[in-house]
């Protein structure tokens, strides 16, 4: 075994499977299953599934291989497939370890799965077990990671190779997430990022193929788009936070003025390079900024385009607290842990004390700039910055 390991482990360090968020495409991995429970749910399960994509060290390629073997078991029962040959190393390796688990019911090996996820959590920063919060929708793709656990229901952009862009499907899944999450038994929802961004904004190549006698619908639905995600975020009854962990462009950046709180790393920046493409404020931005820092702050940021650091940003309002990189995760986690033990409908009541004389405002100002928005995407200055971008001679 050792020797194969050793060949997998080349194989697997030198190619797909290197990164933890590579070990999400392992095929297996992303199957639907289907089956009774006995003691780990069918929703465990599928909680463990998305927990692996979201494993901040690569568990090796001993601990990847029981992962296969027991979702196999979960979903398949004992090994039913003919042994690969001897010079098929990885899958050989693969029905090794499936075929080790010899007659383990499918319940045993769903929960040793469910344990063995967990414990690999346990061990890296997103500690804690998974539990679900109530009947969730998964998002339409893997670009969008939801789970419930300590009473906290976290939404994670998960589309780390382009600094977790938005697309329009990211959009709506959002907007499927926050729904789910305002009705399952979770105290507090989180939006964080997968890899070295928060979030890089719109994905701009959102902009790209659009048939010429399109561009004015797609304008128009687009601004449709922009106005109900942002609506989700005005009346979302539970406390929300952002957990900002690194940089953060455009819509992530004007949206946090409709979160509770927002925690960021040092290494965070806030970018809203807004007139640079030719567009305008959203996210209820030109209310909410002036509001926070005061307007020549606030035109600094959204007109001018300037870059905070998470001090700044701090300093501002915009940030509430910022946390060394090296102890970001950990502090953060530990506070928000606690905070959701505390009695979730005093929490949820006091939110909307404080929010809810606001609504009505940023309703309609969430309605404006969607509109003067759609102008802006069919203006030349909108369209060439954009052309720009794709052509990488802009780099903001
Ligand atoms: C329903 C519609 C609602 C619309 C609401 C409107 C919102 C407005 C906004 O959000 S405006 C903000 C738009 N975002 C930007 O302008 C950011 C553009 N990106 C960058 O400037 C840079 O990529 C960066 C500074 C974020 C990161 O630079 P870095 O050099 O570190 O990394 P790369 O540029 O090599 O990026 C890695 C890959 O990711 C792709 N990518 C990054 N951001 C976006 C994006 N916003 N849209 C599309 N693609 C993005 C980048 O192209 C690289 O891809 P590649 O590896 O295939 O080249």
């Amino acid at each position: 075994m050792a020797g194969v390991a050793g060949r997998l482990a080349r194989r697997w360090c030198s190619g797909a499977l290197r990164s933890p968020l590579q070990i999400t495409r392992f095929p297996a991995l992303q199957l639907h299953v289907c089956g009774p429970a006995m003691r780990a749910s069918q929703k465990d399960f599928e909680n463990a599934m998305n927990q692996v994509k979201l494993l901040k060290k690569d568990p090796g390629n001993e601990v990847k291989l029981k992962l296969y073997a027991l979702y196999k078991q979960a979903t398949e029962g004992p090994c039913n497939v003919p042994k690969p040959g001897v010079l098929d190393f990885i899958n050989k390796a693969k029905w090794d370890a499936w075929h080790a688990l010899g007659s383990l019911p499918k319940e045993t090996a769903r929960q040793n799965y469910v344990d063995l996820v967990s414990s690999l959590s346990a061990s890296s920063e997103s500690s804690g077990q998974v539990t679900p919060a109530a009947d969730r929708k998964q998002p339409g793709s893997d670009a969008l990671v939801v789970t419930s656990r300590d009473g906290i229901t976290t939404i994670t952009l998960n589309r780390p190779d382009k600094k977790n862009a938005l697309t329009p499907q990211m959009y709506h899944d959002i907007m499927l997430a926050l729904e789910a999450a305002s009705k399952d038994d979770s105290a507090i929802t989180v939006l964080t990022g997968n890899g070295d961004y928060y979030c890089s904004g719109n994905d701009l190549t959102n902009f790209t193929d659009i048939p010429p006698g399109e561009v004015e619908e797609r304008a128009r639905s687009g601004a449709v788009l922009l106005r109900d995600f942002v609506d989700c975020f005005i009346d979302f009854p539970k406390p929300l936070v952002a957990v900002v962990n690194g940089p953060a462009v455009g819509i992530s950046v004007t949206l946090l003025g409709l979160f509770d709180i927002v925690y960021a790393t040092d290494r965070a920046t806030f970018h809203t390079p807004f007139s640079h493409l030719g567009q305008s404020p959203e996210g209820c931005s030109s209310y909410t900024f002036p509001k926070m820092m005061g307007p020549s702050k606030a035109t600094e940021m959204l007109v001018f385009g300037k870059k905070l650091t998470a001090r700044e940003a701090c300093t501002q309002g915009l940030v509430t607290e910022v946390f060394p990189d090296s102890t970001f995760q950990k502090e953060v986690w530990v506070r928000l842990k606690a905070y959701s033990k505390l009695p979730p409908n005093a929490m949820r009541i006091s939110k909307q004390v404080i929010r809810n004389r606001e609504k009505e405002k940023l309703h309609a100002i969430n309605a404006e700039e969607s509109s003067i928005l759609q102008e802006r995407w069919l203006s030349d200055e909108c369209m060439n910055a954009i052309v720009n971008f794709l052509s990488k001679k802009a780099k903001l």
